[in-house]
């Protein structure tokens, strides 16, 4: 990860747009909810949150979630505090027997699809009955891995970097209750 200051940090903050406002992400995150209920709330699933950005849709999305559901995360990152893309590394595998279960992966962004790819692929190896995913955002590009998308979305957003949410730049940021796209 390169590093910047916290003072850099909060220069890129003071020259970024505010794409989704705190209460448009509030808004997202009920619609989602209502969604993922409808078709979840008999399913039993295992929730998989991707680390680290995940964290602030799972701590936000779950309470709103009034069914039955186990907890568990992976650990992978392909962007490690960088701005650019590579090999999906893995630090965290889930704990939980994944054999028979209905499984929905939840993560902050879906941008080239490479990340939910490889992280639906290994669950259906380890057996996954069904494999759901869920994301706070969805970067609009014909960049995607063919054939990838999220059963659940709650916003959509420009082909820009992106952070707030749980999404990082250069690991500042994930605090941030609004979505904000650098100034390039
Ligand atoms: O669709 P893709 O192009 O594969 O990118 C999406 C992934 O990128 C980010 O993770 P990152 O590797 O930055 O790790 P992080 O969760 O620690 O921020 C994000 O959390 C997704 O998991
Ligand atoms: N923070 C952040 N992480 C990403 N991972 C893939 N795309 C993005 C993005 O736009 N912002």
């Amino acid at each position: 990860m390169t590093d910047i200051t916290p003072t850099e940090a909060r220069q890129v903050l003071e020259r970024a747009e505010c794409v989704h406002s705190a209460e448009v992400v509030q808004d997202s995150l009920d619609s989602m909810a209502t969604a993922i209920t409808e078709r979840m709330q008999d399913a039993n699933p295992l929730v998989i949150s991707v680390m680290t950005g995940a964290i602030v849709l799972a701590g936000q999305l779950l309470p709103r979630l009034h069914f039955p559901l186990q907890l568990d995360y992976v650990h992978a990152t392909r962007y490690r505090g960088r701005t650019k893309g590579g090999e999906l590394y893995w630090i965290n595998r889930p704990n939980f027997p994944l054999k028979g279960r209905t499984v929905l992966i939840l993560d902050d962004i879906l941008d080239e699809g490479l990340t939910l790819e490889a992280i639906k692929d290994f669950c259906l190896q380890e057996g996954a009955a069904t494999v759901y995913s869920a994301v706070l955002v969805r970067k609009r590009h014909d960049r995607c891995v063919d054939g990838v998308e999220a059963d659940f979305t709650g916003l959509q957003v420009e082909d820009r970097y992106v952070f707030g949410c749980g999404m990082d730049y250069h690991g500042y940021h994930r605090n941030l209750p609004a979505i904000y796209a650098v100034d390039e």
